[in-house]
């Protein structure tokens, strides 16, 4: 039987801590790495990640956009990443920030959230801007799969407010309705549901909204975008338990040395778990 990704995540998370590294392979790293911005560069930055910290990081989160860039022999490299990241025991949490009307989003989660999918991953982020409703074939397929999602809900952009922090009818806003959602479909679920939501580690008090789903919160704004580790028990208060810190271009800038990659990564894993108890 395939264990539940809010199990497995949670197993990775006590294990390896909660640090999740982003693989955005921007143009501008590649060049800093004295690497060509194309497939080659892509293929020697990818995988130089992936063997550097294949075995000690609990969670990665590739970029789709930055390999879709390159076309087919870009979403190559991403999915050998991705097998070869899951075959050293990471969980992969693919983000393509996908979302759409109810059957293009059933092709969207086949192509992440089918098992033989050659792009198949732990978890997938998708946007519920068209309703979260649409998101109802990615949630039954996630279900199936034993994987999860990464639903956008309160994003570390400060455009995102226009939309996350409008005040409905009911006198909620929509972030926080989609944080109901999620606790629904987390109900019940242990040691914690696969439904997790987006929150940015830059979003300072949120006091404001029930962050308690009962799932994971993926945290994305440490580093290039100005949070610290230290701000995440201020942000997420008694939710902080359940928090995956995302940092991408804090780690990335690191290399290419892999040894260098290594020591930026076990530095942010470190300033985590002391930020939050782990
Ligand atoms: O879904 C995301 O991962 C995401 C949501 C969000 O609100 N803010 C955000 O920055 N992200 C992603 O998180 C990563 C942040 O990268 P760094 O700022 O380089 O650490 C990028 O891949 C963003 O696309």
């Amino acid at each position: 039987m395939t264990l539940s990704f809010g199990t497995r995540l949670r197993s990775a998370m006590d294990e390896r801590g909660p640090l999740c590294v982003g693989i955005d392979p921007h143009a501008s790293l590649l060049d800093s790495w004295g690497l060509a911005d194309d497939i080659a560069g892509l293929e020697r930055f990818t995988y130089t990640v992936v063997e550097a910290l294949a075995g000690t990081v609990a969670v990665f989160k590739p970029q789709a956009a930055f390999f879709e860039r390159f076309g087919s022999r870009g979403v190559a490299v991403l999915e050998r990443a991705t097998a070869d990241l899951r075959a050293a025991g990471g969980l992969v949490v693919m983000d393509a920030k996908r979302g759409d009307i109810g059957s293009t989003m059933g092709a969207y989660a086949e192509a992440f959230l089918r098992k033989d999918s050659p792009l198949f991953s732990d978890a997938l982020t998708v946007s519920p801007y068209l309703g979260y409703g649409s998101l109802k074939p990615a949630v039954e397929l996630a279900r199936e799969s034993g994987a999860g999602l990464f639903v956008l809900a309160l994003t570390s952009n400060p455009e995102g407010a226009e939309v996350q922090r409008a005040v409905r009818e009911d006198g909620r806003t929509v972030g926080a309705t989609m944080l109901a959602h999620l606790a629904e479909e987390n109900a019940g679920e242990t040691p914690m549901g696969s439904f997790g939501a987006v929150v940015g580690a830059t979003l300072g008090d949120l006091s404001s909204f029930d962050l308690d789903i009962n799932g994971p919160l993926l945290a994305p704004g440490i580093g290039a975008q100005g949070a610290t580790p230290a701000d995440l028990p201020r942000v997420f208060g008694a939710a902080v338990r359940n928090v995956v810190p995302n940092v991408s271009r804090g780690v990335l800038k690191a290399g290419p040395d892999a040894g260098a990659l290594r020591s930026a990564a076990e530095r942010y894993a470190n300033e985590i778990r002391e930020a939050v108890g782990a």
